[in-house]
């Protein structure tokens, strides 16, 4: 049976850091790191992840600022919002909550956030930095699968790692991070030839697919390392379970090591994603 990298329990560890850090922040300069999370619509799934943002916002000692509006709301208003936080000095981070319905315009929306303040790390000079191995504000889903990474590779150097999706918010940065750390990077997608042969191959497997238990045990080399990355919601005797893109039943008895959905990459987002504000609060002391 696999080792289990336990989300959870390393989310913690990040939140204890994030803890102290606004702790220093608030006692030395006066500052409470806060975040604003902009939810546009009634997507019941992104309300889950809302609400536990905001939870583990205060839980840390942070500030937490709800912006909650419809789903017909134009652009316009999105924009003078948008603004609106950028030039408020008591919001160290902004992040919306994505996908926005489909009459608005993402890439005008992330482009119009304040780098500076853009803690999911999806503005184009972020994106950037990161892509040119800069790194400034990074992406808190790939940040935290790094450091669940780190957990059994110490060291990452060499590795033969396949990245499974070629989204902006996780496969692309997930394959910059892994090159950074000298890992040879393959990102697979849709239109890939022989996916399972080259997963079969890899040291180490990242699933971002968007799939319910997409991969499964004959994709994995004996004792490779898998990231489950997926959130997929799936009815199971008309119960709601979630499952994440990998068959993690089938998966943990070849895999060296293998991460739980829920209770793994997940928490881990909400870790790194607070870590961002505090980074972005100290950065926006000057
Ligand atoms: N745990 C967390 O914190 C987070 C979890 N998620 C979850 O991760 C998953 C991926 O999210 P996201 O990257 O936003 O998803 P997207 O839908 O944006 O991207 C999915 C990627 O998977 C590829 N893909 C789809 N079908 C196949 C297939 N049959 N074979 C190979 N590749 C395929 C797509 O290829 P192509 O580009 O060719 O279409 C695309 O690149 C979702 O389940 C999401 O809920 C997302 C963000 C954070
Ligand atoms: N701008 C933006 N940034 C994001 O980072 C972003 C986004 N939009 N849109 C949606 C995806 C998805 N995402 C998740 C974060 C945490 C959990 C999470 O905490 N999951 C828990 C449990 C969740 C539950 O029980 O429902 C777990 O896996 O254990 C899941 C999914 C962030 N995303």
């Amino acid at each position: 049976m696999a080792q289990l990298i336990d989300g959870k329990q390393l989310s913690d560890q990040v939140l204890q850091e994030v803890a102290s850090e606004v702790e220093l922040l608030k006692g030395k300069y006066d500052i409470v790191p806060t975040l604003a999370v902009v939810l546009v619509g009634e997507d019941p799934a992104s309300q889950v992840y809302v609400r536990n943002k905001v939870k583990r916002a205060t839980e840390a000692g942070m500030g937490s600022i709800e912006h909650r509006l419809d789903a017909e709301t134009s652009q316009n208003t999105l924009n003078a919002l948008i603004d609106h936080l950028n030039n408020d000095p008591e919001v160290h981070g902004i992040l919306v909550q994505l996908p926005l319905p489909s009459h608005l315009n993402e890439d005008e929306v992330i482009a119009s956030i304040h780098p500076a303040k853009d803690v999911d790390g999806f503005h184009p000079l972020n994106v950037g930095a990161l892509a040119s191995g800069r790194p400034s504000l990074v992406p808190c889903t790939p940040q935290g699968c790094m450091i669940m990474l780190r957990q059994v590779h110490p060291d990452l150097s060499g590795k033969n790692v396949v990245v499974v999706g070629r989204s902006n918010i996780v496969g692309k940065p997930m394959a910059a991070l892994l090159l950074q750390a000298n890992c040879t990077v393959t990102i697979a997608h849709s239109r890939t030839r022989n996916i399972e042969s080259l997963c079969r191959n890899a040291d180490i497997v990242v699933a971002a697919v968007g799939r319910a238990e997409f991969i499964n045990a004959d994709w994995i080399k004996p004792g490779a390392t898998v990231i489950d990355v997926g959130i997929n919601a799936i009815d199971v005797n008309g119960k709601r379970k979630l499952v994440g893109d990998v068959d993690f039943e089938s998966v943990a008895r070849v895999a060296g090591a293998i991460t739980p959905v829920p209770g793994g990459v997940g928490p881990m987002t909400i870790g790194c994603l607070l870590l961002n504000t505090t980074r972005a609060a100290r950065r926006q002391l000057a």
